[in-house]
């Protein structure tokens, strides 16, 4: 389970997380939603190391990983795919692919387009099927959709092994057809993985539509938590974020 207590960043003079406690049970799929600036961004960065919280705690499976440095993170089970793309654009699918596996594998990074280390094409390649990218192994990275650039983001946090994936907006920038094959991909890879996996959306029809449960900041506080149902119903939540009860409730 990855869980966080009292979990506190201030950027001058405001809390962007405040005194946050919050727990996502091993293996569930779970949606951080809330107002701009809510302090979502800040509780992944703070999570996965980008951040150092003033005070407060993070554990992984009792661990206590709070402060420790983004690749000690990586290595203790947290993976993330960020809003923006982290591949090298002029190496192929494959190629990036294979860098990642070898690099947590402590193999060297030189040579790889030669010399790939033993095993790792064929891992690489592994990852690659669990997103759907399998077909595009050998296209050049920049030359793939956004969609598909989004999923090779992700295909990079997987070779890493995680147990729990952060997505931040997976389907940012994405028009209507291509966000549901990215969200249907993400709950097939959820499913056939076994990861913790947690992520940050806007659109609600996707999170009443995909989420088992949902937590809520506002104002870098916790605002609400439970099953899609719950914060459907949830009156403050209708009055800080959802406006009026959600319209998509059938959706689900
Ligand atoms: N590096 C920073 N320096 C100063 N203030 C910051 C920094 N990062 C975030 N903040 C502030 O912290 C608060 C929370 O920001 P954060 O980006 O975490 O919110 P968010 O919920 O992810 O917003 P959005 O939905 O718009 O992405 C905001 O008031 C923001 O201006």
């Amino acid at each position: 389970m990855l869980s966080v207590e009292g979990l506190t960043k201030r950027f001058g003079g405001v809390a962007a997380i405040d005194g946050v406690t919050l727990a996502f049970e091993t293996g569930s799929l779970t949606a951080v939603i809330g107002p701009n600036g809510a302090g979502k961004s800040t509780f992944f960065n703070l999570i996965s190391g980008a951040l150092v919280p003033d005070s407060g705690h993070v554990r992984l499976d009792g661990a206590e990983i709070t402060g420790l440095s983004r690749a000690a993170i990586v290595r203790a089970g947290i993976g993330r795919a960020f809003q923006v793309a982290s591949f090298f654009p002029t190496l192929t699918v494959a190629e990036n692919l294979v860098g990642a596996v070898a690099a947590h594998r402590g193999q060297a990074a030189g040579m790889l387009r030669r010399y790939p280390p033993p095993g790792a094409r064929a891992r690489a390649l592994e990852v690659a099927d669990m997103l759907g990218l399998a077909e595009h192994a050998d296209t050049i990275s920049a030359n793939l959709s956004h969609g598909d650039q989004k999923l090779l983001d992700i295909a990079l946090a997987l070779a890493l092994e995680p147990r729990v994936l952060l997505l931040d907006e997976p389907t940012a920038g994405m028009g209507p057809d291509e966000r549901w094959r990215m969200i249907e991909r993400v709950q097939r890879l959820w499913r056939q993985v076994g990861l913790t996996l947690v992520f940050i959306e806007h659109d609600m029809d996707i999170v009443f539509r995909i989420a088992q449960t949902i937590r809520v900041l506002c104002y870098g506080r916790v605002l609400a938590e439970g099953t899609p149902d719950d914060i459907r119903a949830n009156p403050a939540v209708i009055e800080a974020y959802l406006g009026t009860p959600h319209a998509g409730a059938d959706a689900a």
